[in-house]
This record gives structure tokens, C-alpha cells and sequence, in this order.
């Protein structure tokens, strides 16, 4: 079990990480969720023992994780931080790359382990190639199989999908999944994707100028968004002050600068609808269209609509919601 306490990492003026608790256990996948500069980078290597914190402390299984100032080597042997960059070895084979994780180990052993990493992550047919020979995914999933050879207890994942196109983001994605599953690891990434992290965590963090604001299950944070960052973060969401509540047919007692947040697919198309509005745009999304409607001059609301609705910018539609779409943020954004 991974366990940080409050850590905070200061580089001059700027406090990269704030006071960050979390816990990774064994067999469970986090995903980190932040804004470009929010501090997914300094907090993995904090947690991966690459930087000093400046405050509080790391541990794995109990015993504190060593910064770069106390040891010879940086870093820990059973935590292991796959960077953006992949950083494989550019003149040997691919296969070559991951062996090399495991030189220390009897031969025997290491071939065996090797061919399970290949199959693991689907790496048969590129094996024998260089690095600049294969994909981006190829070289991605070569990181992580080398970052994995030694079965470290905690796989760190510093946006692992950002660079990959649809079918090898889902790839990785079942990748990272079963690898989990199969040898317990700990596993966090951190991504600005919400969907990235919605669909395969057990829980997700969401890192707001260094702080962790809101930690939970996906669908938790997602129904239940702490503050509009978060509320934004984590998908497609209607952020609607309290004051403008009514025009919808919702009557309740906040105050009037307070913040709700309505998430799209909670509004439906409706012919006796309590509300409407003019549509701005309409966009294509495949499988349906979000389509974004003026209620006034304060009020744009998105909802979702099935792409055979034949919507287009201009029309005045009715809409509905239920009552208990409306979610009130309890955090200043
Ligand atoms: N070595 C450093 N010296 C000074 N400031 C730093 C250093 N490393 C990071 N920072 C600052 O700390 C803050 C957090 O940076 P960090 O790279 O952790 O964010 P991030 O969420 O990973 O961003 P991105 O998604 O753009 O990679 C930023 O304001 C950054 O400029």
C-alpha cells in the first residue's frame, strides 16, 4: 500500500503540491485528474521518491520512501513512474528494452518473464524491432512492460494515453486493467482526460492548484462535484446560478449566487416542457449530438439529444428535467 501525508513541494515561490493525502492499495487503479500546471507531475515524482518533498512524507507498506537527497540512486526499487516521454533505450530491440529490467535475474527466468511481459501487453509482432521502428503505442506499452518486469507493488502513469489515437488509448486501457487484476499491482496515472480516468479507476482524485479537492468513485465525483473545477473537469456540465433556477421550474432556498450544476444528459427534449430556449449549436458527438440552447442572456444550457433528432441552430425548443438533476456545489470555485 502506497500512502502519502501530506506532502507539499515548494520550488521558490510556487507550491506545486499542497498538502496532498492519498492511498493506493494493491489491485486498485486511481486516476489523477488536473488542469495543465495543477501538479500531477510534482506529486508523481514525490510519490515515485525522484524529488524531495518538502514537507510531509511518502510510504510504502509502513516504511518511508527515500528522497533523491538520501540515497545514491534516485528513486524505489518497488515503485515504478513511467514518464510521457517513454525513455526506452533507442539502439536495442524492443524486446531488448524490457530484458534489460531484469539483467539481474538468472537467465532462465528472465526469458520466461520477458515473453510473458510481450504477450501481456501485446507486444509479439514489434518485439525485434528498434523503438524507432514502432508506434506510439508500441513504444507505450514497451514502457510499461518494462517499467512492470520486476513486479513493483506501485506502477506510477504520468499521462499515459495523451499521445495515442482511439484504439490504442483502449488498448493500454485493458491493458493497464488486466496487468492489475493479474499481479495486484498499485496503479495511478495522472491525465487531464476526464474520460481516461472515469472509465477505468476505482477512484478518482481531482488536483486543483496543487490540492487534492475531491477524492472518491467515479460516479460519486461525477454526480456529486465538489466545486464548478471539478464539476468541469470530470465531463460536460451546466453550471446555473441559483437565481436562474425558476425559469427552469426549480423552486428552492439557496442563495442566489449559489452554484448548481446540472449535467447534460439530465435534460430532455419535451413538447410540454417547463422551459426552452433557442439552439446556438449543435454538436455531432456520433452516437448522439450535444446541443447547446440560449434561455436568456444569462442562461446557455447543454443536453444531450440521439443524433437522428434533426435539430438545427435556430429552433426554439421545449426541454425538462427531474428536480433531483440539479446538484449543489458546496465548494467556491
Ligand atoms: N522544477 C521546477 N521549478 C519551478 N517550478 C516548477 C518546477 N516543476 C514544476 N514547477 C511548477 O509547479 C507547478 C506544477 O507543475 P507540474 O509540472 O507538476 O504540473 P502538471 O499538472 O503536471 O502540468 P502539465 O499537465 O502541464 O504537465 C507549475 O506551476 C510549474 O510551473
Amino acid at each position: 500500500m502506497l500512502e502519502a501525508i501530506q506532502l507539499v513541494k515548494s520550488f521558490g515561490d510556487v507550491t506545486a503540491v499542497r498538502g496532498v493525502s492519498l492511498v493506493i492499495k494493491p489491485g486498485e487503479v486511481v486516476g489523477l485528474i488536473g488542469a495543465s500546471g495543477s501538479g500531477k507531475s510534482t506529486l508523481l515524482n514525490l510519490l515515485a521518491g525522484l524529488v524531495d518533498a518538502t514537507e510531509g512524507v511518502v510510504k510504502l507498506n509502513g516504511e518511508r520512501v527515500k528522497g533523491p537527497s538520501e540515497q545514491l540512486v534516485p528513486g524505489h526499487a518497488h515503485i515504478k513512474l513511467v514518464h510521457q516521454e517513454y525513455q526506452l533505450m533507442p539502439n536495442v530491440s524492443i524486446r531488448e528494452n524490457i530484458s534489460y529490467a531484469l539483467r539481474f535475474y538468472e537467465k532462465r527466468y528472465q526469458d520466461f518473464r520477458v515473453e510473458q511481459l510481450i504477450r501481456l501487453c501485446r507486444l509479439e509482432s514489434v518485439q525485434h524491432r528498434v523503438p524507432r521502428q514502432v508506434s506510439g503505442g508500441e513504444k507505450q506499452r514497451t514502457a510499461i512492460a518494462r517499467a512492470i518486469a520486476e513486479k513493483p507493488a506501485v506502477l506510477l502513469l504520468d499521462e499515459p494515453f495523451s499521445h495515442l489515437d482511439l484504439p490504442n488509448r483502449e488498448l493500454i486501457r485493458s491493458m493497464l486493467l488486466d496487468l492489475v487484476r493479474n499481479e495486484k499491482t498499485a496503479c495511478l496515472f495522472v491525465t487531464h482526460d476526464s474520460m481516461d480516468a472515469l472509465s477505468i479507476s476505482n477512484r478518482i482524485g481531482i488536483l486543483q492548484e496543487g490540492q487534492l479537492v475531491q477524492m472518491g468513485a467515479p460516479m460519486d465525483v461525477y454526480r456529486r462535484p465538489y466545486n464548478a473545477y471539478v464539476a468541469q473537469m470530470t465531463g460536460p456540465a451546466n453550471l446555473v446560478r441559483a437565481k436562474h433556477l425558476p425559469l427552469m421550474g426549480i423552486i428552492h432556498a439557496y442563495q442566489p449566487n449559489a452554484l448548481a450544476c446540472i449535467r447534460p444528459e439530465h435534460i430532455r427534449l419535451s413538447d410540454r416542457g417547463r422551459f426552452g430556449g433557442t439552439v446556438r449549436h449543435v454538436f455531432f458527438k456520433g452516437a448522439y449530438c450535444e446541443v447547446e440552447v440560449e434561455m436568456n442572456r444569462f442562461v446557455n444550457l447543454t443536453f444531450l439529444a440521439p443524433s437522428n433528432e434533426k435539430i438545427k441552430v435556430g429552433d426554439v425548443l421545449g426541454l425538462e428535467m427531474a428536480p433531483d438533476a440539479v446538484h449543489w456545489m458546496r465548494g467556491s470555485s
